[in-house]
């Protein structure tokens, strides 16, 4: 059982009560030990609907979820970090960070957090609150707090997404640092950026809408920092590749607001 990859999904359909399309149909995928995968794809595609399955918050209607070989349990393996950050605002950063810890003992817990707000620049902010904090600040909590656990899977949801591009860049080092550092702890990372998802992914899982669908996956022949990735020559073509085939879904799905037009050959 302890060979068993950090999860696996096989065959996976789930469609919401009342939905027109499933949100999910016939989906497989495996992630292995110490794997970024990043899941691109349009809106609606199903991309929160995977984090979910493999935390274990939802269920399929049919096939199967398995996280190192067993039904996912929330809160076991895996840890979630959305976009929004979902601090505690009446806490402060170490207690919002040592929220996760509660079942340690008080002297371990202090001990864990203090390293969690080092990993991520912010020991000097640990009695501050949210609040008095910047965005890019606050996602770091976020990130301190999902990491505090120690999961095996970290999962995130468009982290990013509401950050300014300079805090950004610095947060996508910071994952891409981890996720070298981590032993073996696997990321699936969420996100509507084709540039994101090449300059953190060992694979990009590209996903198509109603029903969602995997559309396509792409090992990435590169590794290592944004910059070497950005200089590698297939970089360029990689994104050219990933960029037209999501505006072919996006203009060619009747559902969506571009349906027949045009749109520019980008997409920041
Ligand atoms: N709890 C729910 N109840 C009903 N329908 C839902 C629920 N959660 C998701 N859906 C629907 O399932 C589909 C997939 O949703 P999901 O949030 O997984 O997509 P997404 O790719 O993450 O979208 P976005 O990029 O806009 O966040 C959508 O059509 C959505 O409306």
């Amino acid at each position: 059982m302890t060979d068993a990859p950090p999860a696996v999904l096989k065959n996976v359909s789930l469609r919401f009560p009342g939905a027109a399309f499933a949100a999910l149909e016939d989906v497989s995928l495996e992630l292995a030990a110490g794997e970024v995968v990043t899941i691109l794809g349009p809106s609606g595609c199903g991309k929160t609907t995977l984090l979910r399955l493999i935390a274990g918050l939802v269920k399929p209607d049919s096939g199967s979820v398995r996280v190192f070989g067993a039904p996912p349990v929330p809160g076991a393996r895996s840890a979630l970090v959305f976009q929004n950050f979902r601090l505690l605002p009446w806490k402060t950063v170490a207690e919002n960070v040592g929220f996760v810890l509660a079942d340690r003992p008080a002297p371990a817990r202090r001990a864990r957090v203090q390293e969690m707000l080092a990993m991520v620049g912010l020991s000097r902010f640990a009695e501050s609150y949210p609040r008095e904090l910047s965005g890019g600040m606050q996602q770091r909590v976020a990130l301190a707090r999902a990491l505090a656990a120690d999961p095996d899977i970290l999962l995130m949801d468009e982290p990013f997404a509401s950050l300014d591009a300079q805090s950004r860049e610095l947060m996508q080092a910071e994952i891409s640092r981890l996720s070298r550092q981590g032993a073996g702890r696997s990321v699936v990372f969420v996100t509507h950026s084709v540039d994101e998802a090449l300059v953190l992914g060992d694979r990009v899982v590209l996903m198509s809408p109603r029903p969602g669908r995997v559309a396509k996956s792409l090992d990435l022949p590169f590794r290592g920092g944004a910059e070497a990735r950005r200089n590698h020559p297939d970089f360029s073509l990689l994104r050219g590749e990933l960029w037209a085939a999501l505006r072919e879904m996006v203009l060619s799905d009747p559902q969506s607001d571009f349906h027949g037009r045009g749109l520019d050959e980008s997409n920041e």
